[in-house]
């Protein structure tokens, strides 16, 4: 049976009872019958159950020549264990209570981590619980109630007012609003209708709708993001690897100041064997560095949990270490600072023809501008037709044969060797700076039309901007588009500066420049096709699209396809970040502050530290640091809404 930290605690804590109360009733004169004989059999019971695995986990890293925080522990506990059973048999004074107390000090550490990590993956656990029971399904023609588990991809399912949605899913029938504030973190209700995505676990409003389940079981949304949070918790961040080096010089010098305490003080000052013992051990207890091991992973597990609740999903700590140095913060465009649904504004030139060649190029397209060509087409009742030779130029535009003459539809880079009046060329302009992309329809070398296109900025795109640049970061815009169209929304959300007509392939490259300019760099996109650019950046911030969360090449992932989160990841990351700092400083701190005590440099004024004592001040130390990582809960992030439930 193998214990688990809080209950090895426990039953150190009751089998150590009568050495506490020996230890109070000692001013009194008053004297535990059978006190050593109970002394010994709990403390052995105690070393055997607890503090065995120290003395292990010591031992196998003496035999690779280096030494650990168990180091400390074992040589602390062991000392004041064996020479009791050695005083005990040679009818000395025993002090079986300090090897007990400090190992109970020890575990109280070990165990308040891991009632911290049992409570962070229970509140994973609430959220998994918060999946329905059941999904009324289309089974042969009726809706039936099926259990979840049952629920297959492709099934079509009826969610009534006020009932949670199953699955992740399509709505093909049906206006609701949907609260998913347990998966965004968005406290206001949002409003869905056909065509919409449902995330699995939000609650219906009073509307009634069919949908159609596109992910099940492992895959939704919610199985994603608890699976994110479970791993970033885990997570190591680079600063522990200072932890670790750290500790790896400190115990050897422990072990030395340890030695150095008991020679000074038995060969020089003249003290007692036990006497110099004891404050030998007291040094060795006092220096334990478990405050320091516990600073990092403690912060980290609140944090990520943290941000998980207000939509923003930080991959692992090494990406929430780098974020608090980010001094840059780049933008893709379309879709990120923009809405992403491109409307056809204008069009130059005689209509009906300009669109028709327009939609039968743009048929084969597969980008965003295409699709709003197509919509006006539609919209004007315009029917394609067919062109062959078709061939899409990246980030300029698309070719093709159109009745036996090659058109093509796109950007200034494809008016190679065509014939455009001047009085277009105004025209472009003019839309341009109206913030309006023009795509240029071209037919046998001449440019007979303009398609105007805008794509709006999100309603948030300028608060969050605006907050970042409070912030004092750097932001940039990062685009195909035109220079003119570019700067234009630049201006209207407040961006500081613009990168425009980068070819797609070349974004990643933008951002390296970037970088070589001694800038450390978030970049945040769709992570649809920027993932060079998210890979190149310091940070990679992909924002969420639909039910999709598991982009991989983003460190950080955003719920809600808002800006604002750009803030909100930043925030919490600097939070988490300087907490781990402030951790640290602490835990070295009090052990700088108290290896002088125990090593009985107050002596002279008759303070002095026995190892229970030691043991109790470090405890009190790795309890600070984990009281000081869970106050992250209550630490104020901009644009929180939402009162949250802390995560114990
Ligand atoms: N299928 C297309 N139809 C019409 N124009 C196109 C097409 N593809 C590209 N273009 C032209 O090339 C330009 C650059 O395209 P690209 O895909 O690189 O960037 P974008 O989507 O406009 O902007 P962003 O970089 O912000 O996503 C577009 O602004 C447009 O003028
Ligand atoms: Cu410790
Ligand atoms: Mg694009």
């Amino acid at each position: 049976m193998k214990l688990s930290n809080i209950q090895r605690f426990w039953i150190s804590f009751v089998l150590a009872i009568p050495m506490l109360i020996q230890m109070l009733a000692m001013p009194f004169h008053w004297m535990m019958p059978g006190y050593n004989w109970i002394a010994l059999i709990t403390t052995t019971i105690i070393m055997a159950i607890s503090a065995l695995p120290y003395w292990k986990s010591a031992i196998a890293a003496f035999k690779k020549h280096s030494a650990n925080m168990n180091t400390l522990v074992a040589t602390g506990t062991a000392v004041a264990y064996f020479y009791s059973i050695f005083a005990m048999m040679t009818g000395r004074a025993v002090y079986f209570e300090s090897a007990a107390f400090v190992t109970v000090f020890v575990l109280l550490g070990d165990a308040m981590e891991e009632k911290m990590h049992n409570n962070a993956s229970s509140a994973l656990g609430k959220l998994m619980g918060l999946q329905a029971k059941d999904a009324e399904v289309l089974r042969d023609g009726k809706f039936v109630k099926v259990p979840l588990d049952q629920v297959q991809v492709g099934d079509l399912i009826h969610v009534k007012p006020g009932e949670k949605v199953p699955v992740d899913g399509k709505i093909l029938e049906g206006i609701t609003s949907l609260d998913e504030s347990m998966v965004t973190g968005e406290s206001i209700p949002v409003m869905k209708k056909a065509g919409d995505t449902v995330i699995g676990s939000t609650i219906n409003g009073n509307g009634t709708i069919t949908f159609k389940a596109t992910k099940v079981g492992t895959d939704t949304m919610l199985a994603q993001i608890v699976d994110l949070v479970k791993k970033a918790q885990t997570s190591h961040a680079p600063i522990q690897n200072l932890t670790d080096k750290i500790s790896n010089i400190f115990v050897p010098v422990v072990m030395i100041v340890a030695i150095i305490t008991f020679v000074v003080w038995y060969s020089f000052i003249g003290a007692t064997f036990v006497q110099a013992l004891l404050f030998a051990v007291s040094v060795i207890v006092i220096a334990c560095p478990c405050a320091l091991g516990l600073a990092t992973p403690t912060a980290l597990m609140v944090g990520t949990a943290r941000s998980a609740k207000m939509g923003v999903l930080i991959k692992n700590g090494e990406v929430l270490q780098e974020v608090s140095d980010i001094d840059t913060v780049v933008f893709d465009k379309t879709g990120t600072i923009t809405v992403g649904k491109p409307v056809v504004t204008d069009i130059v030139g005689d209509p009906t023809r300009v669109l028709t060649i327009a939609a039968s190029l743009e048929e084969s397209s597969e980008h965003p501008l295409a699709a709003a060509i197509l919509d006006e087409a539609q919209a004007k009742e315009i029917s394609p037709v067919k062109v062959d030779q078709f061939e899409a130029i990246e980030g300029k535009g698309v070719r093709a044969n159109y009745n036996n003459q090659i058109a093509f539809v796109g950007s200034n880079r494809l008016l190679v060797d065509v014939n455009i009046s001047q009085e277009m060329i105004t025209r472009a302009k003019q839309l341009q700076k109206e913030a309006k992309t023009v795509v240029y329809v071209g037919l046998d070398k001449k440019i007979i039309g303009l398609v105007a296109i805008q794509d709006v900025p999100k309603t948030s795109s300028k608060e969050a901007i605006t907050e970042l640049k409070n912030r004092g970061l750097m932001t940039v815009m990062l685009t195909g588009d035109n220079e003119r169209v570019a700067h234009a929304i630049a201006d209207e959300v407040g961006i500081d500066k613009v990168i425009a007509e980068v070819m797609p392939n070349d974004k990643a490259q933008q951002i390296k420049k970037l970088q070589d300019k001694g800038r450390k760099v978030a970049f945040v996109g769709d992570g649809i096709n920027d993932a060079p650019a998210l890979s190149t950046a310091d940070v990679g911030i992909a924002m969420g699209s639909g039910t999709d969360i598991a982009i991989d090449s983003g460190g950080i992932v955003l719920v809600q396809n808002d800006l604002r989160g750009v803030v909100r990841a930043l925030d919490i990351s600097k939070k988490t970040f300087n907490r781990i700092k402030l951790n640290l400083f602490w835990a070295l701190i009090y052990n700088v502050v108290g290896i002088p005590i125990a090593a009985g440099l107050f002596a002279f004024v008759g303070f002095t530290l026995s190892p229970e004592l030691a043991g109790l001040a470090m405890a009190f130390s790795s309890v600070s640091v984990v009281s000081s990582s869970l106050l992250l809960n209550n630490a104020k992030i901009a644009g929180e809404d939402t009162v949250q439930e802390p995560i114990k």
